[in-house]
C-alpha cells in the first residue's frame, strides 16, 4: 500500500432510494473534514441490498479503484460500518486505505474529548470497534512489512490472540476507571435531584446551536458567572455534558444542562459508552430539542434525535423545540407555535419565549402561597427555605410568615402543620 497522504474518495451505497442519502454524504464530507482529510472525490451506487464481501457491486470497485487512482487519493471512505471481512476485501482489491464512517466519528470524538471521563468513552468504544476487526489491521500492516507468508500463519493467529487478550483486557481496566468516574458523578447528580431543582436537558443535532442556548440564557440570567461552554461551527464541539444552574429573577432556578449532538448512525459503541454521561438527559426533568431550523434536512434531523433519545432511554420526558438560526430564514420571528419556538441565538430573538415556555413546564406544579409556621416546626422552615421559592420572611407573634412558592405537593403534605394558611392561589 502506497504511503497515505490525506486525500481521500467517499462512497456510498444508496440503498432502496434512502430518502436522507444525499444529506448523508455531505455529511460524511464534513465529518471527513473534522478529520482533516480532503474530499477530492466521490462514487455512489444505487443498490437493494449491500454486496456482503466487498460493499459495493463488482463493477463498481473497478470504477472505484480507478477513480481513487486517477485523483491520487490514498484513502477511501465508506459511508457506512464496514464488517471486518468487507474492510479486508475492500484493502486487498483498492490497495488504499480502507476506513468507514464509524472510525471516522470515533475519531473526531477521540480528537476532541477533554474531560477523563469523555477520553476514557471513546478509547473503550475505539478497542470495541477494534476488537473483530485485528485481522484485517494485522493483515494489513503484514502487507506492509512485506507480506506475511503462510508458513508463520500459526504464530500469527497465536500473535492475534494475544493481541486480542491485551486488548479485552484494556478495556477492562479502563472501564473499571471509568465506572469509578460514572459513580463520583452520579453521587452529585442524587444530590441534585435530592434537592428537587428541576433539572432541563437540551439536546439535539450537532451543530444546531445547544451550547449557543445555554450560553445566550447564561449570558441573559447569569451575566457575572465566567461559565460559558464552547460553542463553534464544527461537528461535535461538545463532547462533555456540562451542568450550569440557571437563576430566574423571580427567585426560581433550575439546573441548565448542555450534551453532546447527535449524528445519524451514530456508532453503537459510543452510543453506549456515552451512555453514562447520557443518563442525566434520561432523569430530566424536560428536554429541550435544539433545532437548526435553515437545515433543509431538519424534519429527519429531528427523527434522528427523536429516535437516538429512544435508545437512550428518554423518550418519555417532556420536550418543548427550539426552533434555531431562524434568521437564516424566511420565516418570522421570534414566534410561538404551542410547544416550539422559533428563535434566533445569533440575533438574541426569542430567548425570552423560550424561558416562558419551558417554566411552564418545570414549574406547573407550583402555588404562589403564604403561611404561618408555628415555632415549634423551625424545620418546616428550613425544608421551604430549601425547596421552595421564598419571596418573604416576617416573624409573627404566632409563628414565621412565608410568602412563597411552592410546591403543590409540598403545601397539601404539611398544611396540617401550618398556623393559619392566609393566602392561596
Ligand atoms: N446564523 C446563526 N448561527 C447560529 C445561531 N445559533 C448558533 N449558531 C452557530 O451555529 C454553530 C454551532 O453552534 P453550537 O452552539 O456550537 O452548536 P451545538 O449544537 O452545541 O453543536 P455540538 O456541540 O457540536 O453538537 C456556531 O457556529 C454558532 O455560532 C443562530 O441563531 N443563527
Ligand atoms: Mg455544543
Amino acid at each position: 500500500m502506497e504511503q497515505p497522504n490525506n486525500k481521500a474518495v467517499i462512497v456510498g451505497v444508496n440503498l432502496n432510494d434512502r430518502p436522507d442519502f444525499a444529506y448523508s454524504m455531505e455529511e460524511l464530507r464534513s465529518l471527513a473534514d473534522a478529520c482533516n482529510i480532503e474530499v477530492v472525490g466521490e462514487l455512489t451506487q444505487n443498490l437493494s441490498k449491500i454486496n456482503s464481501s466487498q460493499y459495493l457491486g463488482t463493477g463498481k470497485i473497478e470504477e472505484l479503484s480507478a477513480l481513487a487512482e486517477g485523483l491520487e487519493a490514498s484513502t477511501v471512505i465508506f459511508n457506512d460500518e464496514l464488517s471486518p471481512s468487507q474492510i479486508r476485501n475492500l484493502e486487498s482489491s483498492l490497495q488504499k486505505r480502507v476506513i468507514d464512517r464509524t472510525i471516522l466519528i470515533l475519531d473526531i470524538f477521540a480528537e476532541r474529548a477533554r474531560t477523563r471521563e469523555a477520553q476514557l468513552q471513546v478509547e473503550v468504544a475505539k478497542l470495541q470497534y477494534m476488537l473483530p476487526r485485528l485481522v484485517g489491521l494485522r493483515e494489513s500492516l503484514g502487507r506492509q512489512g512485506g507480506g506475511s507468508g503462510l508458513k508463520n500463519k500459526g504464530a500469527g493467529e497465536t500473535k492475534l490472540e494475544l493481541d486480542r487478550r491485551r486488548i479485552e483486557e484494556k478495556i477492562t481496566v479502563l472501564q473499571h476507571e471509568l465506572e469509578k468516574l460514572v459513580a463520583q458523578r452520579q453521587v452529585q447528580r442524587k444530590q441534585r435531584l435530592k434537592t428537587g431543582v428541576p433539572v432541563v436537558c437540551l439536546v439535539g443535532y450537532t451543530n444546531a446551536g445547544k451550547s449557543s442556548v445555554m450560553n445566550a440564557l447564561l449570558n441573559r440570567y447569569m451575566p457575572d458567572s465566567n461559565k460559558q461552554v464552547l460553542a463553534k461551527d464544527m461537528l461535535f464541539a461538545t463532547l462533555e455534558t456540562s451542568v450550569r444552574s440557571i437563576e430566574l429573577p423571580d427567585n426560581k432556578s433550575f439546573l441548565l444542562t448542555d450534551t453532546v449532538g447527535f449524528v445519524s448512525q451514530l456508532p453503537h459503541y459510543l452510543v453506549k459508552a456515552f451512555r453514562s454521561t447520557l443518563e442525566e438527559v434520561a432523569e430530566a426533568d424536560l428536554l429541550v430539542q435544539v433545532v437548526d431550523y435553515s437545515n433543509p434536512e431538519y424534519k429527519r434531523l429531528i427523527e434522528v434525535t427523536n429516535s437516538t433519545l429512544k435508545d437512550l432511554g428518554a423518550d418519555h420526558i417532556p420536550m418543548v423545540y427550539a426552533y434555531n438560526k431562524t434568521d437564516l430564514t424566511d420565516e418570522r420571528y421570534p414566534q410561538v407555535d404551542e410547544e416550539k419556538v422559533y428563535l434566533s441565538v445569533k440575533q438574541a430573538a426569542g430567548l425570552e419565549e423560550l424561558m416562558t415556555l419551558v417554566k411552564e413546564r418545570i414549574f406547573q406544579d407550583y402555588i404562589q402561597c403564604e403561611v404561618i409556621i408555628p415555632f415549634e416546626e423551625g424545620r418546616l422552615v428550613a425544608y421551604f427555605n430549601a425547596n421552595a421559592h421564598i419571596q418573604a420572611t416576617d416573624y409573627e407573634p404566632n409563628g414565621t410568615r412565608l410568602t412563597m412558592e411552592c410546591r403543590k405537593a409540598d403545601y397539601e403534605k404539611f398544611k396540617h402543620l401550618f398556623a393559619e394558611p392566609i393566602a392561596v392561589e
